[in-house]
């Protein structure tokens, strides 16, 4: 029955099959990853954000990188997945006792209690997949998530450091791939748990296929990389080969147990290991392990070093020198590392000094984990002998020679996996001795490596190769009209176009787990808004359904450091706590004003001509032209006044120049050049009650600030002519609300028209909603979207992405963008300061 080699393997298969064997891999894999955490996070590099390891949802237990409280999240991960590998390993080790308890060393037994080993499997796949919040939910989500962006990420996606790390990590383990077929094979009815099942047909060939998946996933991700557009190098391509000459070396190699006897096919596949070896020991040599940057002590070209390792690592957040704001030049002795040793600065951007003078950065501006000279902690330089990496290079040749990617023998593959396993995780956290120090040191630079390796989404000097910070997105549903109309920008469903945007950057605009996310429950403690904002770097909200940042709120936003609004009007900001806790607040200026002079001018014809009472006449069948007509003007001859001669204000005043208005006014503390002034033949008037009280008609087009907000109240209409009409499309709390639905009730207003109110969405019993004139006319409101037709939706949505990525990219902004800039207004138009 048994083909077993000796007694030995015989008894390990009685007291330790196979399944166990994976269990235990799969556990040293687990403890691996978890020390390797522990020894970086030692060494101060921030694996947490290198690797992509955030789970923002998750418990405090494993918070994300940036915790508001501004600690580090790595204790709490480090922890979790300590405590991982502990759970696992308990529950194995309980199945593993078990079944050796019911086998009793019976070999006799195996089989009957093969299924203790098949049922602990089953429980654990399903608990990775469990979707209730038990056993380290926010570890599983987020590992389930990056396996399956692994497998089925886009072609046109940059492949993410972490995916590469974790498809490596694949290859890694292709032995236990292998194993793991097996042993559901030994597990199956007929087979025995004692030997290898034959593999006969067509399933000779699934073992050889499994054995290539990890190696598949590697190619296909080189490949990715090596054909987006923005990829110069030819490097993907050559590490796509490295992965490539394993498949021969696995498909030889399960080839030769067709035929019998001496063949040729052995010899083939001699060649393939011997080219797959070389290869890939050619390729850690030059590539993983940069050695043609080796140099001694003080003869390092510390300038050449960093041309060959960091070429790709330009993010100006990233390399920022620590807190220096008149910094113009650095050199290797400005910028101490976190060792203390000294590094080099890669010479500075001539955006990136200009977005540095127009913005002074303070040490908090900066997020933390950008702070250091080196991303993530990382150094540039080696810090061994150069004596060490001869020898680390006979030991690879070795390792290499002796463990081609088929080699299935279980001593070799141990050692295999201990070299895989040191150098994908790259560092263990207990004090090494020299040599393993050293090979250690050759797997850090195999991650600068990996760094370097990364895809920019495009060529230009300043695309980040990482893209790290949280962005919060608080936009409307907008339900089957959006899912019909792609042009319906501003709605959860199309992101304000920011998806392709931010999947450029290798990240995705989704509702939960990971950097970006999209929200429209905005209001209460509960809401998603204020359980995010919390660790949000980047705040992004529309005017059209306002996302509320109040000073408690942008108390709690630690992180916060960028308000967009899609649109013009940032008052849903607490602009004041902005300029306190250094936050800035641009909006995309001009982008509707176009769109809201028309609808007021719009807004003024039909009040004046009282066309909505002419047209629910119409709609109710009836026919009373006099009931109309009584209270129906002409614009012509009336004198129109603007609150806020600004762009909006001007436009409606170029708009209305046509109509032949008796006089055109404006109300602003800001004059316009006289020459802006002539061309629209506006008068200015410096005092609002007499400005009120020369307007047939007013229009408000002024922003909401502590100035404005209620200027519009009873006190003031009492100033305004006799059946006035008043149009507001600036905010709805400039006017008093009630204020307003009197005046309009008592005739002293004619008509009321606009499209915001003092609370977005208006309750369904808003007073004016339905509130009319005594001759049941004069109202012309509208849900908020005259500065969210189609066409402003196309302009405000390319500006925030813009505002976005300057920010990303730390390009100088656009400065009429700029409402509230490093702790100070940058506008006049929100008040005189
Ligand atoms: N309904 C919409 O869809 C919509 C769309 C865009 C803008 N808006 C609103 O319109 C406002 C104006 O937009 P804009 O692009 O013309 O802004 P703007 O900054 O170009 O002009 C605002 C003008 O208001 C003036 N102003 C400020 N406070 C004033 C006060 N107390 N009295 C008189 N004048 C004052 C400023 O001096 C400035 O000239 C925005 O802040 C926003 O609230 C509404």
């Amino acid at each position: 029955m048994s083909s077993l080699a000796s007694d030995a393997d015989f008894w390990q298969a009685v007291a330790f099959p196979l399944p166990y064997r994976v269990f235990l891999l799969i556990g040293l894999g687990l403890l691996g990853w978890a020390t390797n955490l522990h020894g970086l996070d030692a060494l101060e590099v921030d694996a947490v954000t290198a690797l992509d390891l955030r789970t923002d949802d998750s418990p405090p237990r494993l918070p994300v990188t940036q915790h508001p409280s501004g600690h580090s999240m790595a204790p709490a991960l480090i922890r979790s997945a300590y405590q991982a590998f502990l759970g696992y390993a308990g529950i194995c080790i309980v199945s593993w006792l078990l079944y050796v308890w019911s086998v009793d060393g019976d070999p006799s037994r195996v089989d009957a209690y093969g299924h203790i080993p098949a049922l602990t499997a089953l429980f654990l796949l399903l608990l990775l997949v469990c979707p209730y919040d038990v056993f380290f939910k926010a570890e599983r989500t987020r590992f389930i998530h990056a396996i399956r962006r692994c497998l089925f990420s886009s072609t046109q996606t940059p492949i993410l450091f972490s995916d590469v790390v974790l498809a490596d990590i694949g290859t890694s383990f292709v032995k236990v791939f292998g194993d793991i077929w097996l042993s559901l094979c030994m597990i199956l009815p007929g087979n025995t748990l004692l030997d290898s099942p034959a593999q006969e047909g067509l399933l000779k060939w699934v073992m050889p296929v499994v054995l290539s998946f990890p190696y598949a996933v590697r190619l296909r991700q080189c490949l990715i990389e090596y054909n987006l557009p923005s990829n110069e190098s030819k490097k993907p391509l050559f590490n796509a080969i490295k992965y490539a000459t394993a498949f021969p070396v696995i498909f030889f190699a399960a080839a030769q147990g067709i035929v019998h006897g001496e063949h040729h096919l052995f010899r083939y596949w001699l060649l393939s290991v011997f080219v797959n070896s070389a290869y890939s020991f050619w390729w850690d040599i030059t590539n993983d392990w940069g050695l043609e940057a080796l140099r001694t002590g003080t003869e390092v070209d510390t300038d050449q070093y960093a041309s060959k390792l960091l070429p790709h690592l330009r993010t100006p957040l990233i390399i920022r020198p620590p807190f220096s704001s008149t910094s113009t030049s650095a050199s290797a002795s400005e910028f101490p590392s976190a060792s203390g040793s000294p590094v080099l600065s890669p010479s500075l951007s001539p955006t990136r000094l200009s977005f540095e003078n127009a913005y002074p950065l303070e040490e908090k501006d900066i997020p933390r984990s950008l702070r250091k000279p080196y991303p993530w902690g990382l150094r540039p330089i080696l810090l061994y002998p150069a004596m060490i990496y001869p020898l680390l290079a006979t030991f690879n040749l070795v390792l290499r020679m002796s463990c081609p990617a088929e080699n299935g023998d279980l001593l070799l593959f141990f050692s295999l996996d201990l070299r895989r396993l040191s150098d994908a995780y790259y560092w263990p956290s207990i004090p090494t001795p020299p040599w393993a120090a050293a090979l250690m040191d050759g797997c850090f630079l195999r991650l600068l490596d990996y760094l370097a390796l990364l895809p920019l989404p495009s060529s230009t000097q300043s695309t980040p190769t990482t893209f790290t910070m949280k962005v919060l997105a608080i936009l409307y549903e907008g339900g089957e009209a959006a899912r019909q109309e792609p042009r319906l920008l501003g709605t959860v469903q199309n992101k304000l176009g920011l998806e392709s945007y931010l999947k450029s950057l290798g990240h995705e605009l989704v509702d939960a787990d990971t950097f970006v996310y999209l929200l429209h429950s905005k209001e209460g403690a509960d809401s998603d808004f204020q359980k995010h904002i919390v660790d949000a770097e980047v705040l992004i909200t529309t005017p059209f359904h306002p996302g509320y940042l109040t000073r408690e709120l942008v108390e709690k936003a630690k992180n916060l450091k960028l308000c967009i609004t899609a649109g013009v009007g940032s008052d849903h900001i607490d602009l004041n706590a902005a300029v306190d806790h250094r936050i800035q607040v641009l909006e995309v200026s001009g982008s509707n004003v176009v769109s809201v002079a028309e609808h007021v001018v719009m807004s003024i014809l039909l009040l004046v001509r009282n066309y909505n009472p002419a047209h629910e006449m119409i709609e109710r069948g009836d026919w009373q032209v006099s009931e109309i007509a009584r209270n129906a003007f002409d614009l012509e001859g009336k004198v129109v006044g603007t609150i806020g001669a600004g762009r909006i204000g001007y436009r409606v005043l170029q708009r209305l120049k046509p109509f032949d208005c008796k006089e055109l006014l404006y109300y602003d503390y800001a004059s316009l050049p006289p020459a802006a002034a002539e061309a629209v033949n506006a008068r200015r008037v410096e005092d609002l009650k007499d400005f009120v009280s020369q307007c047939d008609v007013v229009t408000v087009n002024c922003p909401l600030h502590e100035g404005t907000r209620g200027l519009v109240n009873a006190e003031l209409l009492k100033h305004f002519k006799k059946g006035a009409w008043l149009v507001n499309t600036a905010r709805g709390a400039i006017c008093d609300k009630d204020a307003v639905a009197e005046a309009l009730k008592s005739g002293q207003l004619n008509g009321y028209s606009g499209d915001v109110w003092n609370v977005q969405p208006a309750p369904k019993d808003h007073v004016w909603r339905t509130v009319k004139n005594p001759l049941g006319g004069g109202n012309g409101m509208v849900p908020h979207y005259s500065g969210t037709t189609l066409d402003a939706q196309k302009r405000y949505a390319d500006g925030a992405r813009k505002i976005l990525q300057n920010y990303i990219e730390g390009k100088e902004q656009d400065a009429q963008n700029i409402i509230i800039g490093l702790g100070k207004y940058e506008t006049t138009a929100y008040g005189q300061r």
